[in-house]
């Protein structure tokens, strides 16, 4: 560590040089003219050069970590994905000449029908892991309808496949879907029709040409394409803007903020918050992008929304519009991204911003360390007691659509515990409960009694046993609540507070963090 002091001046502070800052790069003139104003911040004695070096060197090493993180997809992985979707968009073909086949359309059309493709979500951005899933709307001519050709025809196609397996449909979403595993591999497939015969392959969703016609369903189906195609207009650099998005889905995952379920961010929440610091600041390096990420967000005016278009007037009485992080939907003039957001969670969220702010708002720091940033959140370490929800079915077969179907219901459990004024954290975090015979998944969520508030955990439950039962649902299987004490955690779960890592000792283990239950209704809860 080198210090520069300034000796006319002891009351000054000292002026603090990074290890490697050579010192031909300091401005020559600072230390000589200003030495009677030593308390410029550091970075205003520093050459231009330097800070910009000091800031690629951040950006290298932040890179770096993001590399050792493995977050980014081997090819091997890429390949794999790529065969999925080339898979898909042949079953696609075949479904629609089939379809056009039993419609008994004359010939010239069933030779001319076609169907198509397109990814969109985290996949399409390019910023998916080997945990997300796949994204992919099907488009279909207008023959081929939602609820008999698509929900059955092709459900029966795929389900056939030996590629294919835990296949559902959700169709009492607002953007119905099927999902199902490709080859291992998650996918969310929704529908779209068009009022054309022939779907090119790279069909443009937003030429009007297309658009003639098209129904309420199918226009909500395209707009998760619309958000990416808008977004990666809008942003002045891409690549950029995918590492940038990286960067800030690990640092939400890690702290407990990522999961639109639990009332904190959805993939396309981070996606428009990372669009808008990149859009509004070309030209910065990645660290400096991370820095004013949190910089803006920390001190954001919510419930001011965030817009990427700003010319596109946001209607007030839209439900989204009275959330308390209002986020755009790009593309769609008009929407919101649908959020979850509850008191509890939005002032989680805005520690966590301030947080950020304070760990990256000085990159030339001598002791700067990324790991800082991505640290995973010590819930055992932050709350005195937690919620614990188990949820058990008889068999293992069960356990993952009935896991999907309560997350998502948690919307109903998260408005009753406002309602009964705890603060709570619900950490998204999957674990197994080893002393329980039944194949089982417990969250352990953080809680903070309000003063003099007891809890009525029996009313808690009951009332959210309520809304379990209403509403599409093929399984059932038991929840129950109840209030324990951090020492009462399993061990390993504190171990996990401080080293993230999957174990396969003890009491309780976590199940991976991502995974993907078949039911799960993703953004689109039912209403409750
Ligand atoms: N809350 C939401 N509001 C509006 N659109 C949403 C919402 N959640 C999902 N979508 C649409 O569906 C797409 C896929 O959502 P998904 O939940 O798979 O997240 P993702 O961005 O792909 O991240 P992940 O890598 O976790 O899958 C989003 O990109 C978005 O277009
Ligand atoms: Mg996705
Ligand atoms: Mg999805």
């Amino acid at each position: 560590m080198a210090y520069a002091f300034d000796s006319n001046n002891p009351s000054a502070r000292l002026v603090l040089l990074p290890n490697y800052a050579p010192l031909n790069l300091i401005n020559p003139n600072f230390l000589h003219h200003h030495h009677h104003q030593v308390l410029f911040p550091v970075r205003f004695a520093l050459n231009p050069a330097l800070v910009a070096q000091i800031e690629q060197d951040r950006s290298i090493s932040l890179q770096q970590f993001m590399n050792d993180e493995g977050l980014v997809p081997s090819r091997e992985e890429e390949q794999r994905r790529c065969n999925v979707i080339r898979k898909l968009k042949e079953i696609i073909i075949k479904w629609i000449k089939r379809v056009a086949y039993l419609h008994k359309l004359p010939q010239n059309l069933v030779k001319a029908a076609s169907a198509t493709i397109l990814t969109y979500g985290s996949y399409g951005l390019g910023v998916h892991n080997a945990e997300s899933d796949i994204d992919a709307l099907c488009v279909g001519p207008w023959f081929a309808s939602l609820t008999e050709d698509f929900f059955v025809v092709l459900h029966d196609i795929l389900a056939k496949r030996v590629e294919v397996s835990d296949i559902h449909c959700v169709k009492d979403a607002k953007v119905p879907l099927m999902r199902f595993k490709f080859e291992g591999i998650s996918v969310d497939l929704p529908y779209a029709q068009l009022q054309v015969t022939t779907v090119p392959e790279n069909v443009d969703i937003l030429n009007p040409l297309f658009l003639n016609g098209i129904d309420e369903t199918s226009w909500k189906s395209l707009s998760g394409v619309r958000a990416n195609n808008s977004i990666l207009q809008l942003v002045p650099d891409v690549k950029i803007f995918q590492q940038l998005l990286r960067c800030v889905k690990l640092w939400a995952k890690r702290r407990g903020l990522y999961g639109n379920l639990f009332g904190f961010f959805g993939g396309v929440h981070l996606a428009v918050l990372t669009a808008f610091v990149c859009q509004r600041n070309p030209n910065v390096s990645l660290a400096g992008l991370v820095s004013i990420f949190f910089k803006t967000f920390a001190s954001w005016p919510w419930p001011t929304p965030v817009l990427l278009q700003q010319g596109i007037m946001m209607p007030r009485h839209h439900p989204e519009a009275r959330s308390l992080m209002p986020i755009q939907l790009p593309s769609s003039p008009h929407e919101y991204c649908h959020s979850n957001i509850t008191t509890s969670t939005f002032m989680k969220i805005r520690t966590e911003f301030c947080k950020g702010y304070r760990l990256t708002q000085d990159l030339l720091k001598s002791q700067f360390d990324w790991r800082n940033l991505f640290e995973p959140y010590p819930y055992s370490k932050f709350y005195q007691q937690f919620l614990k929800i188990c949820l058990s079915t008889s068999n293992e077969e069960e356990l993952g659509d009935w896991v999907g179907w309560v997350k998502s219901r948690f919307r109903g459990l998260l408005v009753k515990l406002e309602e009964a004024h705890v603060f709570y954290d619900p950490s998204p975090t999957e674990y197994l409960d080893t002393t329980v015979q039944a194949p089982n998944v417990v969250f352990y969520w953080g809680l903070i009694p309000g003063k003099n508030n007891v809890l009525d955990l029996d009313s808690i439950q009951d009332g959210f046993k309520k809304t379990l039962g209403t509403g599409q649902k093929e399984v059932t299987g038991n929840m129950t609540l109840s209030v324990i004490k951090s020492s009462q955690l399993p061990k390993t779960l504190q171990l996990v507070d401080t080293h993230s890592m999957f174990s396969d000792t003890g009491q309780t283990v976590p199940l991976c963090p991502n995974r993907v239950p078949h039911r799960l209704v993703g953004y689109s809860v039912p209403s409750i």
